[in-house]
């Protein structure tokens, strides 16, 4: 008898097949993540019913350890965890901040913030937390110029003007950076390098999550709305699934419920928004392949072809 050719066979290779599109490895023995959990116990985290795991469609996310229900808490993060414009003012970086003018941008102390204490290696108080994140990203204005030039015209011309936005960034920010000369050893130059920005920028712009504006005088007026939280950002995006996400004011904690259902040892995804691929690539590099929000760009003036 041929093997593999029935009914049951097939429908078994099917489950197979479902189950490993979802299945991940659990990474929580992975050093790094033992110390991120031991870092976020000390500041007061409870740990989730969460477990970074590898999944082979999305890589590196979240997995539920037990099955989660509708309404569901699926995480929750203390603000002593949240990396905040009120941690870089608090911090060495504060003093130079206030003195700076005109004052830096939420986005460029947040940054700044970031490549210093990258800098600072072993001494960082966020070491765990800058071990687990990307050493790169592969957000368009990351990638060559001749990957750009093979991209779709309207998608090119959106990720040159991001490359234009990130390179204006570096430098308008770098008299800042001179101003910072006195914290360190090394020349500034060489710490905040373009590269070094670029990967802070990336981080800052993949990963942040929505805090409710606010507004600091030795800030500039953008909106002071981003926050990094360190393992609620591993996980994934889906376009199916809605979450309630805020900071609760009561709580003080960043929680985020789920209004679907989990199964144990399944990815366990929030949604970013209902965003294109066009903008998920843009501003995460990443695409969705059954996303409910895709759609095709046409250039201004298409219909009149057809009249
Ligand atoms: C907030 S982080 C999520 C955790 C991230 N996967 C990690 O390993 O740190 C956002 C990044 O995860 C990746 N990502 C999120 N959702 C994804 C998905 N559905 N498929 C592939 N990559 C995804 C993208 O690289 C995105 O920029």
């Amino acid at each position: 008898m041929q093997k593999g050719k029935g009914r049951t066979s097939r429908i078994r290779r099917r489950k197979l097949c479902r189950s490993s599109e979802s299945r991940g490895v659990n990474e929580s023995h992975k050093s790094e993540f033992i110390e991120l959990r031991k870092w976020l116990k000390a500041r007061k985290f409870q740990d989730s019913n969460l477990a970074p795991a590898c999944f082979p469609g999305t890589g590196r996310g979240l997995m539920s350890q037990t099955s989660l229900q509708e309404g569901q808490m699926i995480i929750s993060l203390p603000e002593s965890c949240l990396l905040t414009t009120d941690t870089v003012i608090r911090s060495y970086l504060g003093a130079y901040i206030t003195k700076w003018k005109p004052p830096p941008s939420p986005l460029l102390a947040l940054c700044t913030f970031l490549v210093s204490e990258k800098h600072a290696g072993h001494r960082s108080l966020w070491k765990p937390y800058l071990e687990i994140l990307p050493k790169a990203y592969t957000c368009p204005v990351c990638l060559e110029p001749e990957v750009v030039n093979l991209l779709p015209k309207s998608l090119k011309a959106k990720a040159e003007e991001q490359r234009a936005h990130v390179q204006e960034f570096f430098a308008s920010s770098r008299d800042f950076f001179s101003s910072l000369q006195p914290l360190f050893a090394e020349a500034v130059d060489s710490i905040f390098s373009y590269s070094a920005l670029l990967w802070a920028w990336c981080t800052v712009n993949t990963r942040a999550v929505y805090l409710r504006p606010r507004q600091r005088e030795c800030l500039s007026a953008e909106p002071d709305t981003c926050a990094l939280a360190p393992y609620l950002d591993l996980l994934n995006h889906s376009p199916h699934v809605q979450v309630k996400a805020a900071f609760n004011e009561e709580t003080h904690s960043y929680e985020i419920r789920t209004t679907s259902r989990w199964r144990k040892h399944e990815e366990v995804f929030i949604c970013y928004g209902p965003h294109d691929n066009q903008r998920l690539f843009l501003e995460y590099g990443f695409v969705s392949v059954h996303n409910p929000h895709a759609c095709v760009y046409v250039s201004r003036g298409w219909n009149q072809l057809c009249s």
